[in-house]
């Protein structure tokens, strides 16, 4: 039978992924609305503990950048305005901690899962998270930080309307994420200074080893 020749299709990666499954570094699954701090607290994260960060939007708009077959696939589907496969972000993920694997003490997957069954795909085919940290802060902070960042962050989702959507993305899909992972998932309220924040962040962590 025929292809649907509208589903996208971009080529899955064939790589082995034993040594990354072997390894059993920790993962750690940062979760938080937009301009949450999530990539404020990573950043802290990897200077104290030596985690490897990988967000898996930065991942993929690096693979277009990058001008490579599958890039150009994913840009033809991002430019009709569908959505990439979920197979293609664990693809991507996947590739970014084998090629760590050999400096990392743990990986912090900032942004990721965006919706249960990422989560689960991404536990079955690599390993079960350590723990999950969620940073918890109003929407009206939110939007107020995104706006200032937008002032300077040159992205293009950064202003009122584009924010206002992707509030309501993260209530309907991402919250129910942190449900989902229960008592391995610690709420940090983010609304404090990034340094006392941190100050909560390394006290969840403190619990891993
Ligand atoms: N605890 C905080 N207090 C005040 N501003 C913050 C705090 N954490 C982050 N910010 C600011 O908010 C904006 C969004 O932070 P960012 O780390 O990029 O969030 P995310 O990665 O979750 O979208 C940035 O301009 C950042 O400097
Ligand atoms: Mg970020």
């Amino acid at each position: 039978m025929a292809k649907n020749p509208k589903a996208p299709t971009v080529a899955r990666s064939t790589i082995d992924i034993t040594p990354l499954r072997q390894a059993n570094l920790p993962i750690i699954f940062i979760l938080g609305g937009p301009g949450s701090g999530k990539g404020t607290q990573c950043a802290k994260i990897v200077e104290k503990y030596g985690y490897t960060h990988l967000s898996s939007g930065d991942l993929l708009r690096d693979e277009v950048a990058s001008g490579s077959e599958r890039g150009k696939q994913l840009t033809d589907i991002m430019q009709r305005g569908e959505l990439v496969p979920l197979d293609v972000v664990l693809d991507l993920l996947k590739e970014a901690m084998l090629s760590k694997l050999s400096t990392s003490k743990g990986y912090l997957i900032d942004g990721y899962p965006r919706e249960v069954a990422q989560g689960i795909q991404f536990e079955s085919e690599i390993n079960p998270c350590a723990l999950v940290i969620y940073f918890e802060v109003s929407d009206d902070v939110m939007t107020a930080r995104l706006m200032n960042r937008g002032l300077t962050s040159g992205r293009v989702d950064d202003n009122e309307e584009t924010i206002r959507k992707r509030l309501d993305t993260f209530h309907k899909h991402s919250l129910p994420v942190v449900e989902h992972y229960g008592s391995k998932c610690r709420t940090i309220s983010a609304e404090a200074h990034p340094d006392e924040v941190f100050q909560k962040v390394s006290e969840a962590l403190e619990t891993l080893s």
